[in-house]
């Protein structure tokens, strides 16, 4: 579904990933692993296309969807009206009953503007997109964080769920939670 074929990308004069290779079929979660300013949150935007290799070839089969840290949302929609836009833009995805129903078993009030949502409600709303829009690659940037225990518990069967639809790449700063979760990892900013 996802394919890094020796893939460096500069920033200016600054070499940020040397030479990346990586393969991600569906049923794969593979975690990104590296310190802060390694080319974790970069790869992840290399593989939606929103930045293209300096060199090198990325491809993907499929739509992506990538979850940025923090999400980002248009603040002054309701969840409901996000998820509305959301379903008219992706092809493929579920209908609003489903969405209503997601954001019932996420625990996330469907009226309320976006704005008034605290940061973990955000995160579980970003969440629920990946369930609702069906994507065939899941690009996660720091998905544990600001979630409480309800929360991660969540993800946890989220990545489940994601590993039986799509191949998912995650980035991340917690050893444990990529341990639990991730069939591979992949270090960054090592030379
Ligand atoms: N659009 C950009 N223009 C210039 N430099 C950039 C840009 N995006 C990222 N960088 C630089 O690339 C390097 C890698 O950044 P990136 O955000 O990919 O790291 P990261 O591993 O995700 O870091 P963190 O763990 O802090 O989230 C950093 O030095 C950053 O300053």
């Amino acid at each position: 579904m996802l394919r890094f074929e020796d893939v460096w990308k500069r920033f200016g004069r600054d070499w940020v990933l040397k030479g990346v290779g990586l393969e991600v079929e569906r049923g794969e979660v593979v975690a990104l692993l590296g310190p802060n300013g390694s080319g974790k949150t970069t790869l992840l935007r290399l593989a939606a296309g929103l930045l293209r290799p300096t060199r090198g070839r990325v491809e993907r089969r499929g739509e992506a969807l990538l979850l940025p840290n923090p999400p980002a949302f248009h603040r002054h929609l309701t969840a409901r009206e996000h998820l509305a836009y959301d379903l008219a833009l992706f092809q493929g995805s579920g209908g609003m009953e489903e969405a209503v129903g997601l954001l019932e078993a996420f625990g996330l009030p469907p009226d309320k503007p976006l704005l008034a949502f605290s940061s973990g409600m955000r995160k579980r709303l970003a969440l629920l997109r990946l369930l609702l829009l069906r994507p065939g690659v899941w690009l996660l940037d720091e998905p544990e964080t600001a979630l409480d225990q309800e929360g991660r518990r969540l993800l946890l069967e989220l990545l489940e769920e994601g590993r039986r639809r799509a191949a998912v790449v995650l980035a991340t700063h917690d050893l444990d939670f990529a341990r639990k979760v991730a069939d591979r990892t992949l270090l960054l900013g090592q030379g």
